[in-house]
C-alpha cells in the first residue's frame, strides 16, 4: 500500500430524533436527543481551500456548513429514518468536498457508524468500559507494569457490513448484548486470574476478546483495547496495531495564507499526535512494542515539537497538519521502523492522518 495523506474534520450538532424502525419497546422509538458528532476523512488535492496549508481548515468549514442544517432540528422532519447510517448518507450527499474516503456520525461518544465513500458498506462501532487489575509477568525487572496495578479499560467492538440499502447495520444494542458476558467476566476482576489472560497485555486482551466474539459476530472487523487514555491496541484476527498518543503545545504561522487571513498571524495549538505501529507479537512479552519504548524512542522528535515554533522547523515546507505529519514521519521512522500511521489533530478531531504500509488507515479514527 502506498502512502496516503488524508485530512480529517469533525463537527458537532444537537438534535432530536425518533427511530421508528427499531423493535417495539425500544427506547429510541421515543423522541430523544443527542449531542451528535459528524466526522469526515478526505484525500484532498493540494491547495484545496485556496493555498497550501488551508486544506484541513477548509474541510472543517465545509463539514460545519453541511451539519448546520441538522443542528437544533427534529431530524425526522428532514429524513424519515434518521439512524446514524442515514445521517451519514445525508451528509455525504450534501458535502461538496473532493476525495471523501469516509464519513461518519456518532450519536454519542460510545457509538457510531461510518460509511466508506462510494460503497454501501458501514462500519458500526460501540465502546464499553470495565475496571480491572493486572500485572505483566514477563516484563524486565523494575518495569512499572510488572507491579500489580489497574486501569479503567475501554473496548471498542467494530463491525463491517454491507448495508445493501438498509437503514442501519447491526443494532448497537446487539453489540452490547454480545459484549455483556465478557463484561461480567472482566469488570472488577484481576485479569491475570482469567484463563487465557495470564499475561494480560493490551495485545493479548484484544485477541482474547476477538476469539470469544468472532464466532458469534462474523461481521466483527476489529477489537480495540484502550489500556490507558493514551495507549492501546487494535486487533483484526491477524494484525496487531498499537498506538501511543501525546500532546504538544506549539506556535506557528501559515505564511502562504493571503493577506488579512488570521492564520498569517503567529498563533498556536494544543496538538494531539497519535503514533500507530504495526508489528508481530513478541512471544514472551506478549506485546508488539512497549508503549513506554514508543514514547522514549520518539522523545528526541517530541522535544523538537513541544513548546516550539513549528514553522521554523528545519526541512518543513509549511506548518499545516499534513506537512507536519510528513515531517514527523521522516524524523521518527529511523527510531520507530514499525510506525505506519500518524494522526495529527490541531483542534479536536481536525487535522491530518498519514498512513503507509500494508494496512492503510484500517479504521476511520
Ligand atoms: N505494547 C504494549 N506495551 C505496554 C503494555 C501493553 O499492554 N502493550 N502495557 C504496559 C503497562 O501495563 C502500562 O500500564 C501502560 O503503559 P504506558 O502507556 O507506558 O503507561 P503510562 O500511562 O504511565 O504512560 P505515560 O504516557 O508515560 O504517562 C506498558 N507497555
Amino acid at each position: 500500500m502506498t502512502e496516503q495523506l488524508f485530512h480529517v474534520a469533525a463537527a458537532p450538532f444537537e438534535s432530536a430524533r425518533r427511530v421508528a424502525i427499531l423493535p417495539e419497546g425500544h427506547r429510541a422509538r421515543r423522541l430523544h436527543g443527542h449531542s451528535f458528532l459528524a466526522k469526515v476523512r478526505a484525500r484532498l488535492p493540494q491547495d484545496w481551500g485556496g493555498f497550501r496549508g488551508a486544506e484541513s481548515g477548509a474541510l472543517l468549514e465545509s463539514l460545519a456548513g453541511a451539519v448546520e442544517a441538522l443542528d437544533y432540528r427534529d431530524l425526522n422532519e428532514l429524513l424519515p429514518v434518521p439512524t446514524d447510517e442515514n445521517l451519514a448518507r445525508w451528509l455525504r450527499d450534501r458535502l461538496d468536498v473532493p476525495g471523501v474516503a469516509s464519513i461518519g456520525v456518532q450519536s454519542t461518544s460510545e457509538q457510531g457508524a461510518d460509511l466508506d465513500d462510494g460503497e454501501d458498506r458501514v462500519h458500526v462501532w460501540r465502546r464499553f468500559r470495565f475496571e480491572a487489575a493486572h500485572r505483566l509477568p514477563n516484563v524486565p525487572e523494575g518495569h512499572q507494569c510488572g507491579r500489580m496495578h489497574g486501569h479503567g479499560f475501554e473496548v471498542i467492538l467494530h463491525a463491517d457490513q454491507s448495508l445493501a440499502g438498509a437503514d442501519m447495520g447491526i443494532d448497537f444494542d446487539r453489540l452490547a448484548a454480545l459484549w455483556a458476558p465478557l463484561q461480567a467476566e472482566l469488570h472488577h476482576a484481576c485479569l491475570n486470574e482469567i484463563p487465557g489472560l495470564e499475561n494480560p497485555t493490551s495485545e493479548m486482551l484484544s485477541r482474547w476478546i476477538w476469539e470469544r466474539l468472532t464466532p458469534r459476530l462474523p461481521a466483527l472487523s476489529w477489537v480495540t483495547v484502550y489500556e490507558t487514555a493514551t495507549a492501546g491496541c487494535h486487533y483484526d484476527g491477524e494484525h496487531y496495531r498499537i498506538w501511543k498518543e501525546q500532546r504538544f503545545e506549539s506556535a506557528l504561522r501559515l505564511e502562504l495564507a493571503p493577506e488579512g487571513d488570521s492564520r498569517r498571524r503567529l498563533h498556536g495549538h494544543s496538538y494531539l499526535l497519535r503514533l500507530h505501529l504495526t508489528a508481530p507479537l513478541d512471544a514472551v512479552l506478549g506485546w508488539t512494542v512497549d508503549y513506554g519504548d514508543v514514547k522514549r524512542l520518539f522523545d528526541p522528535v517530541y522535544r523538537r515539537l513541544d513548546h516550539h515554533r513549528l514553522d521554523g522547523l528545519h526541512g518543513l515546507s509549511a506548518a499545516d497538519p499534513g506537512s507536519l505529519a510528513l515531517w514527523i514521519r521522516e524524523a521518527a521512522l529511523g527510531g520507530l521502523p514499525q510506525l505506519d500511521r500518524i494522526d495529527l489533530h490541531e483542534t479536536p478531531g481536525c487535522g491530518a492522518s498519514l498512513c503507509w504500509g500494508e494496512l492503510g488507515p484500517a479504521l476511520p479514527s
